[in-house]
């Protein structure tokens, strides 16, 4: 092949600097399947690089706001560069897999991974693309899993899938596995090159041509890997880390009464060792991400794996750890949970993301009703009422008949609520992250060290005061 007819990435038998001019000056079609939260802003970058980017995207309300130059996702600074990437040509969007596949050369999958009620992985949004690709894929095409996968998936799923629905053999395409270390509020920065790109090959040309493709794209580089399965098990590892060490400080922060100590203090001063990062305990862990990455490995293989079997147990035990701390609370203040009505303080599973799933606070609900309370929810970025739970303004917390607030997810706009014009409450501060010290409130939050029916304060300021 000459330099000049470089339209591909795998085995294109051109120098390394030929492929990567081919590609940034878009002479290499690349087809991104799924438009979501991490696909967009990864099609407007690759875009953004100079690469033709088709998009594709099963939803055609997708399709037609990327394709008028709108984002659809609510992240910094993507709006204006889809705009630009729509405008200067290189970003386009449509429903046709197929179509798609059969013009590009570099594949890109970026579809949900999820894991069934049965906790089993359900890679069927990744087997649906796989047969839009297969449709369309040729020899020296190069196939890209962004999204999250079972270490194995591409060695034992997507290979021998497209090398049976298409008859080509294994080593006429390549597939590689690229995880996206990304975070929703941050991820053009984190595409951009927050952390080393991982990629790894089912064979060294896949590797390889996958460097080749996230090198113009992360300026922090790209690490390399042995295999496709090792990059699988990274992004799989990263998630049971957090996973695990949630449920770490979660056990910790039950321990607290029991000690007689603020755990959190305790935390907190002994994080001051560079080889101790213990997180944050909280009401759970929610999110489609970091519940589920677990059973990306637990049952998966021929080992058996206790620790974070049951770091996930732990976890998905918070939400009735904060109903039964509430219940005792206001029990030590004469009122029955049975009776109380109570305030949940942000439904979404984290601050700031307009995200239910497996939120925490939705679980809090159900068992505080499952315990008689009438419950009422405050959330500025999803209205209560969709979800069937009596919605209570912010600016309504002054005058509404509570007995008690439960805050789950801590969204900045609540830093903004009066305390002092709320009657006294009991505040159970789930992510200790109100400066209620001085009010009149009964506070308490998890791992605090309070004892039944004492008042005592967030530990915020004080811990932000050092
Ligand atoms: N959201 C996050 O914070 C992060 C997500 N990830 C991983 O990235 C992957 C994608 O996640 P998100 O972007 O958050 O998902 P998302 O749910 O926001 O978007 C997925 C998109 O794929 C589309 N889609 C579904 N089936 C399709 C098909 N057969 N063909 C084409 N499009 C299809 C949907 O219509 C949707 O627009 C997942 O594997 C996830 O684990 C990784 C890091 C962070
Ligand atoms: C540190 C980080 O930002 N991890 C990411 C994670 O994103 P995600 O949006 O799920 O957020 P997260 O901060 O891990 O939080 C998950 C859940 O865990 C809870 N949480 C988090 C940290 C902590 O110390 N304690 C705690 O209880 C959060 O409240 C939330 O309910 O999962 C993403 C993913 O893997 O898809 C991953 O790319 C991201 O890097």
């Amino acid at each position: 092949m000459t330099d000049a007819a470089c339209h591909r990435l795998y085995d294109s038998g051109v120098s390394n600097r030929v492929e990567r001019e081919a590609l940034t000056g878009g002479a290499i079609p690349l087809a991104v399947y799924g438009l979501g939260k991490m696909g967009l802003p990864l099609a407007a970058v690759f875009a953004d690089t100079g690469v033709r980017v088709t998009g594709v995207d099963v939803d055609p309300e997708v399709v037609a706001s990327v394709s008028a130059g709108d984002a659809h996702v609510d992240e910094p600074g993507l709006d204006p560069l889809v705009t630009d990437q729509v405008d200067a040509g290189r970003l386009s969007a449509t429903t046709d897999g197929p179509a798609a596949a059969a013009n590009a050369t570099v594949h890109v999958v970026i579809v949900p991974t999820l894991v069934g009620d049965d906790h089993e992985p359900d890679l069927s949004t990744v087997e649906a693309v796989l047969e839009d690709i297969a449709a369309g894929l040729d020899p020296g095409d190069l196939v890209v899993l962004e999204s999250t996968v079972p270490p194995r998936t591409a060695r034992d799923v997507v290979t021998p899938t497209l090398e049976s629905a298409t008859g080509l053999d294994r080593g006429s395409f390549g597939v590689a596995v690229c995880p996206e270390r990304t975070s929703s509020g941050t991820a053009l920065r984190d595409i951009r090159g927050q952390y080393p790109k991982v990629v790894g090959g089912i064979d060294a040309a896949s590797t390889r041509a996958a460097s080749t493709l996230y090198e113009p794209v992360n300026a922090a580089g790209v690490t390399t890997v042995a295999d496709a399965t090792t990059a699988e098990a990274v992004k799989v590892f990263e998630g049971i880390y957090r996973d695990v060490n949630i449920a770490l400080a979660n056990e910790l922060a039950r321990t607290s009464d029991d000690l007689e100590i603020s755990v959190l203090e305790a935390i907190e001063t002994a994080n001051q060792l560079p080889v101790c990062d213990i997180h944050d305990p909280g009401p759970g862990v929610g999110g489609h991400c970091i519940p589920n990455y677990p059973h990306f490995l637990m049952g998966q293989i021929d080992v058996d794996t206790p620790l974070t079997a049951t770091a996930r147990r732990v976890n998905d035990r918070m939400p009735a750890v904060v109903v039964d701390r509430l219940g005792r609370e206001l029990d030590a203040v004469g009122t029955d949970l049975e009776n109380a009505t109570v305030a949940v303080l942000g439904l979404t599973y984290r601050p700031g993301i307009p995200e239910l799933r497996h939120a925490p606070a939705l679980d809090v609900v159900d068992r505080l009703r499952a315990r008689g309370a009438s419950v009422v929810a405050t959330d500025p970025l999803v209205d209560p009422d969709d979800l069937g739970i009596s919605p209570l303004p912010m600016a309504g917390l002054p005058d509404a008949d509570l007995d008690a607030i439960v805050v789950v997810t801590p969204h900045t706009a609540f830093r903004t609520i009066d305390w002092e014009a709320v009657d006294p409450l009991v505040v159970l501060d789930g992510r200790n992250a109100l400066d209620l010290e001085g009010t009149h409130h009964h506070v308490l939050t998890l791992g605090d060290g309070s004892r039944e029916g004492t008042n005592r304060h967030s530990l915020r300021a004080r811990l932000d005061a050092r």
